[in-house]
């Protein structure tokens, strides 16, 4: 060895837990990461050499790799995910539950000797700014380049995190990650390693992170959901902020006033395409600050200020395109991205499901030869790229800023074919919570299990919760009284998904949800007209901007339209929903459920 891995880190703390780790894995290399250039270079050369990544057509997609997954390892495993709090009760009846000391038990089981063959990389690493008040270090150690190159892009991460935490002697979420083969004496090595059996569990008290089995993004890039959203949810309850699965957008309107605005979708129903949204309104402009995971904290003016903890974009590929998401086109075109599970040109270039130029024949994510005519998609529906955010020509500037922005409304939303309209506002905070816990939506292909089905998914957050959901709803609750209420955002709930009798869309979405975004900046502004009803404020007829708008007026009133007759079915669900959280319920979401039925005359 040489001196300077015998000296890696003067971070006692650190030192002594990657020992440990060691002593128990096996790894054949130890590679503490810089996040240099170089680094950079050789991680993509070895993984090209591996087979794991192609290298695109440089003229094309400059210093961009395409990677296709083992077919089982797609998409989050949200029924491998576990909260491993001290106490049964503490992870509430919307997580998997074990023992600590007996999931640590069997894990060690499963790391002992697990990175045989390979290189530890150790990754340091923080979520949100170096310059925050408290900045949110983490180490990954993992013995994957793929997962290695990939939080290169998505969390600033290298030497300098690790001489400020060496300074500070600071505390760090530990993020163990393994994929789960060794390699013996000899034995080849294959293009995704990965192992059948796979846990994603988070210690709350402890906070840290240990993953094993799967290579895949939200499983194996611990900074992402299980830090920032997991983790950081507990560290929000306890130090009384917010750690959410949302957006975070800068809007200004022609006049030139700006409003800042979160939103919670669940996976795969519509953040990025929202975050980076070329508004068709004439003058209005979108810049975008993050797209996926959004921490807020009441700041010294009692208004609620967030930043995004990521450093990148981990977007959902199949859908995306020129007119979808121009601004995506943009950010990926300029390189330095990973493409995972989208299907490879005879080109050097990337192709999937709905973007333009479809090749007459590309290699699919499954290695086959795919045609037009051919009966599979090319590329998985939960196929992803990952590019950094700093490559967003439309990136705002107080992206920068640790302190955030001062968020003017928060939207939930959802993927729903009947019921939930186009848009409306809650009454208030504590109804706006009502909203975000009895949030549903249609399952997406970013979790394994079946697509389509409705399901609750209260704030987008069902599989990010890291604590009891009762209690989580508490805490927004809790938010709300101890804050000045008018100094914090108005809420409003949205639904892009809505569909015709023939099964189509009934709103055409993507730029044309500028007009929704318009109109409720005006209705914060206490400019556009709302019509009352049992669930909230719709639009009044005429406040919606729909000038230019290639839409039936029947269209607009079916996807605005609030039935009653509808709305009362979804009565028994929510109260079947609430039941699960027993006495850890507030009781004020008892009484906003008895106020939507006695205003619904049910
Ligand atoms: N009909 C319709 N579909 C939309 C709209 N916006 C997004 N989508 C669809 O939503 C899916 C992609 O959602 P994304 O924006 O990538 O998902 P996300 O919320 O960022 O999800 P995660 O990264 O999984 O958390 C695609 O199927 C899009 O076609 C819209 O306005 N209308
Ligand atoms: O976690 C992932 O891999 C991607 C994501 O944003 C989600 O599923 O919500
Ligand atoms: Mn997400």
């Amino acid at each position: 060895m040489t001196a300077e891995l015998q000296e890696p880190t003067t971070h006692r703390g650190i030192l002594d837990w990657v020992n440990e780790v060691a002593e128990l894995t096996q790894p054949d290399r130890i590679h503490w990461c810089t996040g240099s250039d170089e680094e950079w270079q050789e991680l993509t050369a070895s993984l090209v050499g591996s087979g794991t990544f192609t290298q695109l057509d440089p003229a094309k997609k400059p210093n961009s790799f395409h990677a296709a997954s083992d077919p089982i390892d797609v998409a989050r495993v949200e029924d491998r995910t576990y909260i491993c709090s001290v106490d049964e009760k503490d992870c509430g009846p919307t997580n998997n539950w074990m023992d600590p000391e007996e999931m640590k038990t069997l894990m060690r089981g499963l790391y002992a000797g697990c990175m045989k063959g390979r290189t530890m990389y150790v990754i340091p690493f923080v979520m949100g700014h170096l310059e925050a008040e408290s900045p949110m270090f983490g180490i990954e150690i993992t013995d994957s380049a793929y997962v290695t190159a990939s939080m290169r892009v998505m969390s600033r991460m290298g030497s300098h995190v690790l001489r400020r935490m060496e300074e500070l002697d600071a505390a760090y979420v530990p993020c163990l990650h393994s994929v789960g083969m060794p390699l013996e004496e000899g034995q080849a090595d294959v293009a995704w390693p990965c192992n059948d059996t796979k846990y994603i569990v988070q210690f709350p008290e402890e906070r840290a992170i240990w993953s094993f089995g799967s290579g895949y993004g939200g499983n194996a890039l611990l900074g992402k959901k299980c830090y920032a959203l997991r983790i950081a949810s507990v560290m929000a309850r306890d130090e009384g902020w917010l750690a959410e699965h949302m957006l975070i957008l800068k809007l200004t309107s022609p006049e030139g006033v700006v409003k800042f605005v979160t939103a919670a979708f669940p996976s795969a129903c519509g953040k990025t395409n929202l975050a980076m949204l070329e508004p068709t309104i004439p003058g209005w402009k979108v810049e975008t600050l993050g797209d996926d995971i959004a921490w807020m904290r009441i700041g010294e003016d009692g208004r609620l200020w967030a930043v995004n903890p990521e450093f990148g974009f981990f977007g959902v590929a199949p859908g995306t395109n020129e007119h979808t998401n121009p601004n995506a086109m943009k950010t990926i075109n300029k390189g330095n991205s990973v493409f995972t599970n989208v299907a490879l040109t005879d080109d050097g270039d990337i192709w999937w499901e709905g973007l333009e130029g479809m090749p007459d024949h590309a290699t699919s994510w499954k290695g086959e030869d795919w045609t037009p005519d051919s009966d599979q998609p090319s590329s998985h529906p939960n196929s992803r790229y990952c590019t950094p955010i700093k490559q967003c020509d439309i990136l705002a500037p107080e992206y920068d800023d640790p302190r955030g922005v001062p968020i003017d409304a928060i939207l939930f939303g959802g993927r729903r074919k009947t019921t939930v309209p186009l848009v409306f506002e809650a009454r208030d905070w504590t109804h706006g919570t009502f909203l975000g816990a009895t949030l549903s939506s249609e399952t997406t292909a970013a979790a394994t299990g079946q697509v389509g089905v409705v399901r609750r998914d209260p704030m987008a957050m069902l599989p990010f919760i890291g604590y009891h959901a009762g209690d989580y709803f508490n805490h927004w609750i809790t938010m709300g009284k101890e804050n000045d209420a008018a100094k914090l955002p108005k809420i409003f709930y949205v639904n892009w998904f809505r569909r015709d009798d023939e099964g189509g869309f009934l709103w055409p979405g993507f730029g044309e949800n500028s007009r929704v975004l318009k109109w409720i900046v005006e209705r914060i502004d206490g400019q556009a007209a709302a019509k009352e009803t049992p669930i909230g404020h719709v639009p009044a007829d005429g406040s919606l901007d729909v000038d230019g708008l290639d839409m039936t007026p029947e269209a607009l009133e079916a996807a605005l339209a609030v039935d009653a007759e509808e709305w009362k079915a979804e009565l028994p669900q929510i109260q079947e929903w609430f039941e699960k959280f027993g006495d850890n319920l507030p009781a004020v979401l008892w009484t906003e459920l008895d106020g939507l039925r006695t205003r619904l005359g049910a």
